[in-house]
């Protein structure tokens, strides 16, 4: 099976935790993809969706899904995303799309957040995907030669420009061995907009699409 048929696997998954009247949070990626084609064929009546991006509020408009602005709604009852590294304490690294500052505050806005992806993103521990953060480009120099302070090895990503309009550096080499105490000293940088760290709002129910079927954990009581 090709990691595309398990990703689709684990989004079709997530249909399980969207129940009608809600507000859902969209994440961004491939497999949030997945997820929207198949919330287009499920057609559950749900108030509406909340993208974590631009190019995700385009495709669920495609596909004549209703779009809503965080701002119009309270708290979320679910978030559904995707991410590049996923520990099994259930936090994670994403960004891999540069959508990591609006799928954070998507996800903080949710009560429960349903991480889906193929299980190739299971990891012992974090630290092998390269650390996306996102940075006004006024401070780009400035943060790059912070970050290599706090033991990391930066480069900025070519021609891409986040739906906020700022750049994104991946950072390789930094030591995550302690992911909470990583992602509040990188946020505490002046021109940090957020980084791909997702330890202080961690998953709540993982969906890894694998071989043998989905394999489900959940961090919290159902
Ligand atoms: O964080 C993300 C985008 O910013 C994605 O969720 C992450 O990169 C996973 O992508 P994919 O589902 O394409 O493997």
């Amino acid at each position: 099976m090709d990691t595309d048929a398990l990703k689709r696997m684990a989004a079709e998954a997530a249909l399980d935790y969207i129940q009608p009247g809600m507000v859902v949070g969209v994440g961004t990626g491939s497999t949030s993809n997945h997820f929207i084609d198949a919330l287009g064929r499920a057609k559950i009546s749900v108030e509406g969706y909340v993208p974590s991006s631009i190019g995700t509020a385009e495709r669920l408009k495609s596909l004549g899904l209703r779009v809503l602005d965080l701002n119009d709604t309270g708290d979320i009852p679910v978030y559904v995303d995707g991410a590049d590294e996923i520990d099994p304490h259930f936090r994670l690294i994403k960004g891999g799309g540069g959508a990591l500052t609006r799928e954070k505050i998507v996800a903080s806005a949710a009560r429960r957040f349903v991480c889906i992806a193929d299980h190739s993103k299971d990891h012992a521990k974090l630290g092998s995907f390269p650390l996306p953060v996102e940075v006004l480009p006024f401070a780009r120099s400035f943060v790059a030669r912070q970050l290599v302070k706090l033991g990391g090895n930066p480069s900025l990503r070519n021609s891409f420009t986040s739906d906020n309009g700022n750049v994104i550096l991946d950072v390789v080499g930094l030591d995550l061995s302690d992911p909470v105490a990583m992602e509040s000293k990188i946020n505490s940088i002046p021109g940090v907009l957020d980084n791909g760290i997702f330890a202080l709002r961690r998953a709540d129910v993982v969906l890894l699409g694998s071989p043998e079927g989905v394999i489900r954990r959940s961090n919290a009581p159902q």
